[in-house]
């Protein structure tokens, strides 16, 4: 049974990056999906937008929505302060399994709690099965067509305050255009455009942040 490229990644990453530090993981991610195979992973460019946002927020309780092999979870995780914590949501299992893994490698494990699932499911379960009471960021790198609906449950769920602060990746490519009509055509979303490219390509993309206003 041949291997998947997550598994070809994690791999190159257990023998390549150094046990314990999430900046190697993640620029040896980097290093393998930019020459070696291509991988849906935020990247570097888009990830320092990522560090930017979340180091801006500082927030003691995260969450990620699209773990995938635990690239952003990892280059997240290291900026958090002691004491708080990164929820993040991945619906396929053979993704959760890497990125646990991944997560493990970086020695970022008591940060982040990895939950299996549909984001659908896994959000009206954040109060009372996972003790959060509002996130303070939020990271949207999931599919596409999910951003909106999950943007709605989040309001539903009471999960947002006044200044919580939404991070969508893709917003050019795929593409998230009812989100991006969404949050800004709402009076409850300050927004802001980060122009970009797509992970390891000469192709535009861009990111928006979307600071919850109560
Ligand atoms: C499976 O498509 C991969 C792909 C192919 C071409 C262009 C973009 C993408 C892409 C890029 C991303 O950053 C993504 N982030 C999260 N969920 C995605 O599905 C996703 C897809
Ligand atoms: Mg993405």
């Amino acid at each position: 049974m041949n291997q998947s490229k997550e598994q070809r990644i994690l791999n190159f990453v257990l023998q390549n990056a150094v046990r314990g530090d999430p900046c190697s993981v993640v620029d040896t991610i980097d290093k393998y999906c930019s020459q070696k195979e291509w991988a849906m992973n935020v990247g570097d460019e888009k990830g320092k937008i990522l560090d930017k946002t979340v180091q801006e927020a500082n927030p003691s309780v995260a969450l990620e929505l699209g773990t995938y092999c635990g690239y952003s979870a990892v280059r997240i995780s290291r900026l958090l302060k002691a004491g708080s914590r990164l929820l993040t949501v991945e619906f396929n299992p053979e993704f959760a399994a890497i990125a646990k893994q991944m997560i493990e490698f970086a020695g970022v494990q008591d940060k982040v709690k990895l939950l299996e699932g549909p984001s659908e499911e896994i959000i009206p379960q954040l109060k009372k099965k996972y003790e959060v009471d509002t996130l303070d960021f939020v990271f949207l790198d999931h599919w596409k067509d999910r951003y909106t609906p999950d943007t709605i449950l989040l309001q539903e769920c009471n999960l947002l305050r006044k200044g919580s602060v939404l991070l969508a990746d893709n917003i050019i490519f795929p593409g998230a255009p009812d989100f991006l009509n969404y949050v800004r055509k709402s009076p409850h979303f300050q927004c802001t455009n980060y122009p970009s490219h797509l992970e390891y390509m000469q192709v535009e993309d861009a990111m928006e942040k979307a600071v919850f206003l109560g």
